[in-house]
C-alpha cells in the first residue's frame, strides 16, 4: 500500500498510485499519459481506482475476466502463479516456517553436548549412557529375559505385551521416519550404537517414543511405589532431553516422539494379549 505521505505527495505533485503490468504498485505522473491497461482498470472515478488498487493481489487477479482480456489485449504480462503465492502466503505457511526456524535455532543452541569440544562436551559420556538406557536393544533383551525368567502367568503376560509393544514401536517409528525423511541436525555426529538405515532420519525420535510408551507401560503395570514412579517420569524426560543435548534431534522430533509414544501405549492397551490369548499363542508355538 502506498504510504499516506506518498498519497499526499501524489496530491501535490500530480502523481497517483497505480498497478503496473508486473503487479507492483508504482507512482506515475499525471502529466504523462498512463499505459492503456491502467486506464481501463481505473476508469474515470479516482476513488474507485484507489479502492481497486488497494485490493489484495489474489482478489485483483480474480476480479474479472475483463482484466485478463485487457492485459492480454494490451500485451501486458500475466502475474505468474508462484509470484502470487509469494505475495499472499497463507497464515498456516507462515506459522509453520516460523516454527521450523525457531525449532532449528533452539535445537542448535541446546545441542551443547554434540561433541567433546562443545560447551558441555564433558557430560557427553553421561548423555550417551542415558541414550543407551532408551535404546531398543537393552529394552528388547530385558523384556525377553524377564519373559523367560517369569514363573507366573501374569508376569509372562505383561512381558509378552511389553515385547510386542517394543516391536510395534520400532516398526511405527521406522515407517514415519521413512515417510518424513527429515535429516538429523547438521551438528550431530553419527556415532550412535546399533542403528537401522532409517535411523539416519530424525523425525520422530525413536528414543522419545520408546521412553514415553515404556514409561506409561511401567507406570500402569509394574511400578507402583510413588518415588519410583517419579523416577520413571524423570528418566523418560531425560532420555528425550538428552537427544537434543547430544545434537541427535531437533526439539520438534522429540516433542512429536513423546506424543507418538504416548498414543502408542493406547494402541498397546487396545491390542493387549489376554491370558486366554496367551494360552492359545503358546499352544500354537509349543
Ligand atoms: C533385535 C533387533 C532387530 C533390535 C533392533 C533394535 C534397534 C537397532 C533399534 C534402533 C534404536 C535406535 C538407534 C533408534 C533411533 O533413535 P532416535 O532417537 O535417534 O530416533
Amino acid at each position: 500500500m502506498p504510504s499516506p505521505k506518498a498519497k499526499n505527495n501524489s496530491g501535490r505533485s500530480g502523481s497517483v498510485p497505480g498497478v503496473s503490468s508486473n503487479g507492483r504498485y508504482e507512482f506515475m505522473s499525471l502529466n504523462r499519459s498512463p499505459p492503456p491497461h491502467l486506464l481501463q482498470r481505473q476508469g474515470s472515478d479516482p476513488t474507485s481506482a484507489r479502492l481497486r488498487a488497494s485490493e489484495s493481489p489474489t482478489r485483483r487477479r480474480g476480479s474479472g475476466s475483463s482484466n485478463a482480456s485487457s492485459s492480454s489485449a494490451t500485451g501486458g504480462q500475466q502475474l505468474p502463479e508462484e509470484d502470487c503465492m509469494r505475495l499472499n502466503p497463507s497464515f498456516v505457511g507462515i506459522a509453520l516456517s516460523s516454527l521450523l526456524a525457531i525449532d532449528l535455532w533452539l535445537s542448535k543452541r541446546l545441542g551443547v553436548c554434540a561433541c567433546e569440544d562443545s560447551s558441555w562436551g564433558s557430560i557427553r559420556p553421561l548423555m550417551k549412557l542415558v541414550e543407551i538406557s532408551g535404546h531398543g536393544i537393552p529394552w528388547l533383551a530385558g523384556a525377553l529375559y524377564c519373559l523367560y525368567k517369569s514363573d507366573s502367568a501374569a508376569g509372562q503376560e505383561v512381558m509378552l505385551n511389553l515385547l510386542m509393544a517394543l516391536v510395534m514401536d520400532l516398526v511405527l517409528v521406522g515407517v514415519v521416519k521413512a515417510v518424513v525423511r527429515r535429516r538429523r541436525p547438521s551438528h550431530n555426529r553419527m556415532d550412535m550404537f546399533a542403528t537401522f538405515s532409517v535411523d539416519r532420519y530424525s523425525f520422530p525420535s525413536g528414543h522419545a517414543t520408546r521412553a514415553a510408551m515404556c514409561a506409561r507401560f511401567l507406570l500402569a503395570h509394574l511400578v507402583l511405589a510413588a518415588p519410583l514412579r517419579v523416577l520413571v517420569l524423570l528418566w523418560a524426560a531425560l532420555v528425550g532431553f538428552s537427544r537434543v543435548l547430544l545434537g541427535r534431534h531437533n526439539v520438534t522430533d522429540v516433542a512429536f516422539g513423546f506424543g507418538m509414544g504416548y498414543c502408542q501405549y493406547n494402541l498397546v492397551e487396545m491390542l493387549w494379549v489376554s491370558p486366554v490369548g496367551l494360552q492359545l499363542l503358546l499352544g500354537q508355538v509349543g
